[in-house]
């Protein structure tokens, strides 16, 4: 099987089943999102695909091979992460910054050749960071962070990308930006997103979790059902298909007063 092969994966932390038997088969070129309340195992995931973590059972496998037997180098170089809160101790410009993500690819003593710089290049004027690339790191605001952390990624030129919620900080036009970006690079994608809306309109499929374990799997069509979201974030919504792709708006939950009157029976009447 080519690719990236979660096999019904499990992961346990002091007791506790954090991601409980899941599969997850990754097509080439797709962008699979990975939804699910706070701590139900996204992150986890994340990490056990990319090799960072060991399964407790099952097994994660790139074109068939098992992680570990494919060893950390061959994976850095076809898996590149960006994680949720990314950040970089030393003294770093952004070129800097997005040249880390060349070294799974660099001999060791050998200073970056041209095809180095040139990923280096492209990676910032995809992510639209070519006038940042001297600032200094510990310059940036959240979003521009992020965006180099994105970028070095792409700098990576991986086959396959995995993302942690990579559109927190950002204003809603990179968000759009980086999500269009994301989705239009020919790599294999996974990225932990909370926002239903943005899932539905880049993502070509998506994988619902629960407390550690599958609920749902499919199109963002078959997944983003009143149902599921009520079932899985306890929230109601209602969801349109108008724009080819699911819309959801959310139903403001009952304030406290208005479950009283319900309670009561007494609804109150327009005059
Ligand atoms: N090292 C650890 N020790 C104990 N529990 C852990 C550890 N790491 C994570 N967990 C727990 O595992 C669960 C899943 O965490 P994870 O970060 O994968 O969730 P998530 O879906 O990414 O959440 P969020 O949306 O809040 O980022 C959480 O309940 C978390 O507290």
């Amino acid at each position: 099987m080519t690719g990236l092969h979660a096999d019904r994966v499990v992961r346990r932390l002091a007791d506790r089943l954090v991601v409980d038997d899941v599969t997850l088969t990754l097509r080439p070129g797709q962008t699979v999102g990975l939804l699910g309340p706070n701590g139900s195992g996204k992150s986890t995931l994340l990490k056990l695909l990319a090799g960072v973590l060991a399964p407790t059972a099952g097994v994660v496998t790139l074109d068939g091979r098992p992680l570990p037997e494919v060893g950390r180098r061959a994976t850095a170089r076809r898996i590149a992460t960006v994680e949720q809160h990314a950040d970089t101790g030393t003294e770093l410009t952004v070129r800097d910054v997005v040249a880390l993500g060349r070294i799974p690819h660099r001999r060791a003593w050998t200073p970056p050749t041209a095809a180095d710089a040139a990923a280096v290049t492209e990676a910032l004027a995809r992510t639209g960071l070519t006038d940042r690339a001297d600032q200094s790191w510990h310059t940036l605001s959240g979003g521009e962070r992020q965006r180099a952390q994105i970028a070095r990624a792409f700098a990576q030129q991986p086959r396959e990308l995995l993302l942690d919620e990579p559109t927190n900080h950002l204003d809603i036009q990179h968000q759009l930006d980086l999500l269009s970006l994301v989705a239009s690079l020919p790599v294999t994608t996974v990225i932990a997103l909370h926002d239903l809306n943005l899932a539905a309109m880049y993502c070509d499929r998506l994988l619902v979790l629960r407390e550690g374990r599958a609920v749902a799997e499919g199109t963002p069509a078959e997944v983003l059902t009143p149902v599921l979201i009520e079932q899985v974030y306890g929230v109601r919504a209602e969801v349109t298909h108008d724009s080819g792709h699911p819309a959801i708006r959310y139903l403001r939950p009952a304030a406290p007063d208005e479950l009283q009157e319900g309670v009561t029976g007494d609804v109150p009447t327009a005059h």
